[in-house]
């Protein structure tokens, strides 16, 4: 496929493996969403499924065969006559078809598992290589559970296969059990020991059961594979197959010491990782690298800053290198005022020292009790604090609602730098601190709307309260936001009656007093 020696080729078994992660089944809309995506992506082969497995599986290969013009297609087969014949049938339209068989070498999977002597293994893979290879040109072999398997036997078995016509030669590390050195030289080895070495590509295909996947995949290359099997997002059978996005921009960022490059187009790795996610349902962990939702979010004070001055501070890769516009800058406990600020410039804010001061500190008291903060708790802490600056400010609360007595509230007030109380009854709390904070003005205002909204997301979302008061004709809203509704509701009045001795110096400065 390539001259270039450290060209690596990347054979995405998303649709295959990817597809064995429990619950992951996809249709064949989806199955054809998503090999499109990866021909875009930039794969040089997709395995489209196991054609022997189901007529859905057969059917995904077909179309896909059908639908890619630059892509090679493969199945996957045992190492037996008719799962070879499906695959070829199915694969019948590709312009780049792959047959690929596997037949297990280990002493384990050969002993318990085929119940197959390694002799008649030895005969099995002959025959199914030969078989494949009369079918189609591209034939790649597996010796599954290859890194549990002796390496004299291992050395034999490659020799056969690639005696028989295969082009691919895949060492699957089946049960994710090597490390990177072991599996290095064990490539390194194979390699130099196998006769004929040379007229195949060796590839790597690892699973993940010790998180060693990706370490594995990338010190494969380095003992001598040049092809990766891997899939998006490190979807596959138990805990997943090595990360196709996680390979790739290792290499991508550590040329220096990974002098590795693919034709893949890293610019699309976000929006094909969406889509798996999406089709498949397997949402991808936030902290996951390259494609978590974390993976460009900065919350930290101290980073938010080094970002700010220099993004190379705290991130190896841009994020416009995997497809994201821009990194995040998560607003939360542990942000800074350098964060904040930059928040609030984006928000359309230009706020004083003061302002700006005062702001931060009621944003950090809601950080210290509300997981996420968005852009619109930011908004509701700036605009609440522009109206405490007001006539008549709400400094303490206490409600009273319980089934033994009737509901009562009670408001320590600062009105006019003056510390006021004022307690009421009612039915129920809301009623309550009406009736209380009423008694502060001498009119007589008249509820028009109660209305209450979260202002976010979640059982600890900030409440945004608004209050209608009509006086006289004269009619104002008042709006309160806290993460306690009461309290939102409270403070929405105070502001309605903030408006409303506003309203009414305006008109007659005299007749009325709060
Ligand atoms: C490591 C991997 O990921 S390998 C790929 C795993 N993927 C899948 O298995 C998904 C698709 N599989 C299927 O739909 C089914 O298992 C089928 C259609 C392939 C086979 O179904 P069944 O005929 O009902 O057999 P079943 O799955 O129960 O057992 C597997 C049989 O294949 C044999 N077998 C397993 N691997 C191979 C192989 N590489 N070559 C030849 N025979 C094999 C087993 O020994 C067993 O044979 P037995 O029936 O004589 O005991
Ligand atoms: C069939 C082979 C390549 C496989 O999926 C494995 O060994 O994990």
């Amino acid at each position: 496929m390539t001259n270039d020696k450290n060209r690596v080729i990347i054979f995405d078994t998303t649709l295959r493996d990817g597809e064995q992660s429990p619950g992951c089944s996809m249709t064949l809309n989806e199955k054809l969403r998503v090999a499109e995506a990866l021909e875009h992506l930039g794969v040089d082969v997709i395995e489209a499924g196991f054609a022997i497995a189901s007529n859905g599986d057969f059917d995904a290969i077909s179309q896909i065969s059908q639908l890619l013009k630059n892509t090679s297609v493969c199945s996957l087969s045992r190492a037996s006559f008719k799962d070879i014949d499906r695959a070829a049938e199915a694969l019948k339209k590709a312009v780049r078809p792959r047959i690929h068989t596997f037949i297990s070498t280990s002493p384990l999977h050969m002993e318990h598992k085929l119940q197959m002597t390694p002799e008649e293994v030895i005969g099995r893979i002959h025959d199914s290589v030969s078989y494949a290879r009369n079918l189609c040109d591209d034939v790649e072999w597996s010796c599954e559970d290859g890194t549990r398997t002796e390496e004299d036997f291992l050395y034999r078995s490659i020799e056969v296969a690639i005696k028989a016509g295969a082009t691919t030669i895949n060492v699957p590390d089946t049960v994710g059990y090597t490390t990177p050195d072991e599996y290095e030289i064990m490539m390194r080895k194979i390699i130099e020991n196998v006769p004929n070495s040379d007229k195949a590509i060796f590839s790597t295909h690892c699973h993940n059961d010790l998180g060693l996947a990706v370490a594995n995949s990338i010190a494969a290359v380095q003992g001598g594979a040049r092809q990766v099997e891997c899939t998006i997002n490190g979807i596959g059978e138990r805990a997943g197959n090595a990360a196709l996005e996680e390979i790739i921009m290792a290499f991508r960022t550590r040329q220096d010491a990974l002098p590795y490059h693919t034709n893949i187009v890293t610019e699309n790795i976000t929006k094909t990782s969406r889509l798996v996610s999406s089709v498949t349902g397997l949402e991808v962990q936030h902290n996951k690298a390259i494609v978590g939702a974390n993976a460009f979010a900065h919350e930290s004070g101290i980073h938010q800053d080094g970002m700010l001055k220099n993004a190379e501070t705290y991130e190896i890769m841009t994020p416009e290198s995997v497809g994201l516009k821009k990194s995040e800058l998560v607003m939360g406990k542990h942000s800074g005022r350098h964060a904040f600020k930059e928040k609030l410039k984006d928000l359309g804010y230009d706020l004083g020292d003061n302002e700006f001061m005062s702001a931060f500190t009621r944003f950090k008291d809601l950080a210290d009790v509300k997981k996420t903060l968005y852009d619109d708790d930011i908004i509701a802490i700036v605009d609440e604090d522009r109206r405490d600056n007001e006539h008549m400010k709400l400094e303490s609360w206490s409600f009273i609602c319980d089934s033994w007595q009737p509901s009562s509230a009670t408001f320590g007030l600062l009105v006019d730098g003056e510390n006021l109380t004022v307690s009421s009854k009612g039915n129920g709390p809301v009623d309550a601190s009406f009736k209380a904070l009423r008694t502060l003005t001498d009119g007589e205002p008249h509820l028009e709307l109660y209305q209450v909204h979260a202002v976010t997301r979640g059982t600890d979302a900030q409440a945004e309260v608004t209050v209608r008061l009509e006086e006289n004709g004269k009619t104002v809203n008042g709006h309160g936001a806290h993460v306690d509704t009461l309290v939102a509701s409270a403070k929405a009045y105070v502001n309605a009656l903030n408006k409303l001795k506003v309203k009414r110096a305006k008109t007659a400065p005299e007749a009325l007093t709060l």
